[in-house]
């Protein structure tokens, strides 16, 4: 599946709509192959080597399955050393956001591409601070279902707007792909951008 009619240049080994989207908002006309990996932490891994592992698998289990570039990425919520994925139920995720209420935490992003130059990798980190979230308005959050597949249970490009002050970093990578570092990756796998294919204006 790819955008519009042009051509994929990329496969995603991603079941994430956000970034399929951010892929096509640099041009970037993907095929969708999500992958399905052990997504466990090893015993005293850190946050960074997680999510880059986790990156690297994906796209190896997804370049398994086409001849083009492969990207696979992951993102998770790191508050205290302790890494956050996805909300299991209402009360997994009031206790994220209580973590994450009136103070600043991290969010790590890996993305890893395979290709002609091997497998390269990139991961970045983005500061995000909180304002105070109360009971209430987690419940409230939680009823409106967008937490429910977000690392960290909140989604900056939506409704949690509200909740986040300022961030230091990447916009894009908190969504679930920095778009700065995955475009230089891309340009090393010889994949091209609009830039380089005559639609400059
Ligand atoms: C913190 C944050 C996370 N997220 C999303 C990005 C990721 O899609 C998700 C983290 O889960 P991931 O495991 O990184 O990705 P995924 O399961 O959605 O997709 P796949 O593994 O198939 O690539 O959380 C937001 O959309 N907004 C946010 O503000």
């Amino acid at each position: 599946m790819t955008e519009a009619s042009s051509p994929a240049v990329l496969c995603l080994a991603s079941a994430s709509p956000r970034r399929r989207e951010l892929l096509a908002s640099i041009g970037v006309a993907a095929e969708v192959r999500p992958v399905d990996i052990d997504e466990s932490p090893l015993a005293g891994e850190r946050p960074e080597a997680y999510v880059v592992r986790l990156a690297r698998d994906k796209a190896v289990a997804g370049g398994r399955l086409t001849t083009l570039p492969t990207l696979g990425s992951d993102t998770a919520v790191v508050c205290d050393g302790r890494i956050l994925g996805k909300p299991a139920d209402r009360a997994e995720a009031a206790a994220m956001l209580r973590l994450l209420s009136g103070r600043a935490h991290e969010v790590l992003t890996a993305v890893a591409v395979t290709g002609p130059a091997g497998l390269l990798d990139a991961c970045v980190a983005t500061r995000v601070c909180m304002r105070r979230i109360d009971e209430r308005e987690m419940a409230a959050y939680w009823a409106t279902g967008e937490p429910a597949d977000k690392a960290g249970g909140y989604a900056i490009q939506g409704l949690a707007a509200i909740f986040v002050e300022r961030i230091e970093g990447s916009h894009s990578a908190v969504v679930g792909l920095p778009l700065f570092e995955t475009a230089r990756l891309l340009e090393r796998q010889g994949v091209p951008l609009w830039h380089a294919v005559g639609n400059a204006v």
